[in-house]
């Protein structure tokens, strides 16, 4: 049988994708047949699997660190928060419907035996499979019925390693803070606690190691130093604006609203990461700087994005970023709200009913039951045919005369079809395709298109596959993985 190691996180954010990513790559080096698995994923941004379904994206660059393609098994649980109380359930990829934070909690048995049976499906094929907790396990009101931490490690048994983020402050405290909140069969599933994000002089840190491990029983494998410019793709959380470098004076100023159902942020990775683009992601209720490029965003909820939107003082804004030849992209949730209408009439994302779009194109989108789940690759049409990669994940299904002139053209299996619109005036691009950054010849062109005419061609896979590399490196040098597995 595969041999099983947790990471769990002593807070939502302490590096548990990052460290899974990393002891992936590490195993796959030395020759095993490694998986990553996170039994239940809280998040907005997913990926689309070999087998047609969605998992968080960590899950898929964590596959690609264990060399392997992602599959639904990997994330057999995501929670895609719709609103502040509910959440899409996506179950073996497929989404089972909305539900409410409560009636979830009454689901979970179900939600249970899914993750179970795709654990065993893994583990059959696999030498070792790499799971990683969801937020922390210190989470004692939500310990009944757990699935994502301690509920899964003492269901199947599986040896824990805590990673605790010592960047936030209080890093001893939250070791054994979140020991004290497990119970005993939990605790004895902790084989060690890793630091993470460490800067300084580790010698500093000596004392307070040997006073934890005294006061715990539990020896530090490890202290992690802090990696800048790691370029992977992150789980939920909206990151910084840039990477640690700062923009150039004439970089292309391109502006994303930040909007609260805001989904697949990582489509900006490979503008945060570029070096001749200041990317500003604007909080609704911020001032919106001025700017070359604005791009309309995904949205898990996009009525209610556009009203926040609205809100927040951007359809004046956009109207005269347009009249003063400023660019705009909408990428799916994004494209349709530049249409002229929003129908629900299943109330699949919000109340039943429509909204007025922008109108900026005329289209009109309307959800369906039916989720369109597909990688695909093809040619981003702007004065040429250049090469494309992505993915779409949507529920809406845009008509109207402005799809004559489409932005892409792209294969589904042996057909090829037109993908969204380019205003009659060259100014609004919008397409259902995310990642279209990713692909570093579309990259470039979409940066000249908007104003840089001198853009540089980044290749944001290959950036993504160092940051692995240099991940796995780090790891191996700080962490005593004999044991292990
Ligand atoms: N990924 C998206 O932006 C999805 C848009 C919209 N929520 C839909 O399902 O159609």
């Amino acid at each position: 049988m595969a041999g099983m190691l947790m990471i769990q996180g002593t807070s939502s954010d302490s590096g548990k994708s990052t460290v899974v990513g990393a002891l992936c790559r590490i195993a796959a080096r030395s020759g095993l047949r490694v998986a990553p698995f996170k039994p239940q994923n809280m998040s907005l941004n997913s990926a689309v699997t070999v087998d047609g379904g969605e998992i968080g994206r960590a899950q898929a660059w964590q596959a690609l660190a264990a060399g392997i393609p992602p599959e639904v098994d990997m994330n057999p649980v995501l929670l895609k928060p719709n609103s502040d109380i509910g959440a899409q359930v996506i179950v073996h990829g497929r989404s089972t419907g909305n539900l409410d934070a409560r009636a979830y909690h009454h689901y979970k048995p179900i939600a249970r035996q899914a993750v179970l049976e795709s654990f065993e499906r893994l583990r059959a094929k696999s030498d070792l499979v790499l799971v990683e907790g969801a937020g922390s396990p210190a989470e004692v009101n939500l310990r009944e019925g757990d699935i994502a931490n301690m509920g899964f490690a003492t269901a199947v048994g599986c040896p824990v390693v805590l990673v605790a983020d010592i960047d936030r402050g209080g890093v001893f405290a939250q070791i054994l803070g979140t020991l004290a909140c497990l119970a005993e069969d939990e605790r004895a599933l902790v084989k060690g606690v890793v630091i993470n994000k460490f800067r300084g002089d580790v010698s500093l840190l000596q004392p307070g190691i040997e006073w934890i491990e005294a006061q715990t029983g539990k020896p530090v494998l490890g202290v992690v130093p802090f990696v800048p410019n790691l370029w992977l793709d992150a789980e939920d959380a909206l990151p910084k604006s840039r990477g640690s470098q700062p923009a150039p004076d004439d970089a292309l100023r391109v502006v994303v609203p930040a909007l609260p159902r805001i989904s697949n942020h990582t489509d900006f990775d490979p503008l945060r990461a570029h070096p001749q683009v200041d990317l500003r992601f604007v909080r609704m209720g911020d001032p919106i700087p001025a700017a070359d490029l604005v791009v309309l965003p995904g949205s898990k909820s996009v009525q209610c994005d556009l009203h926040s939107l609205r809100q927040g003082g951007w359809e004046p804004y956009l109207r005269k970023h347009l009249r003063y030849g400023g660019k705009l992209i909408g990428i799916c949730g994004g494209l349709q709200m530049l249409g002229r209408e929003l129908r629900d009439p299943l109330g699949i994302e919000s109340d039943a009913g429509t909204t007025p779009g922008l109108g900026l194109l005329d289209f009109v989108t309307t959800l369906e039951p039916h989720k369109q789940l597909v990688n695909t690759a093809g040619s981003l049409l702007l004065g040429g045919e250049v090469p494309v990669r992505g993915y779409e994940i949507h529920m809406g299904v845009t008509e109207g005369p402005a799809l004559s002139r489409p932005a892409l053209r792209l294969r589904y299996g042996n057909d090829t079809r037109a993908d969204g619109a380019v205003s009659g005036d060259g100014q609004i691009l919008a397409t259902y395709l995310h990642g279209v950054f990713d692909s570093p010849d579309a990259c470039e062109t979409l940066l000249r298109w908007a104003g840089k005419n001198d853009a540089l061609r980044v290749d944001h896979d290959a950036r993504r596959l160092a940051s692995i590399e240099t991940l796995a490196d780090v790891v191996a040098r700080h962490v005593r993985l004999d044991g292990l597995w």
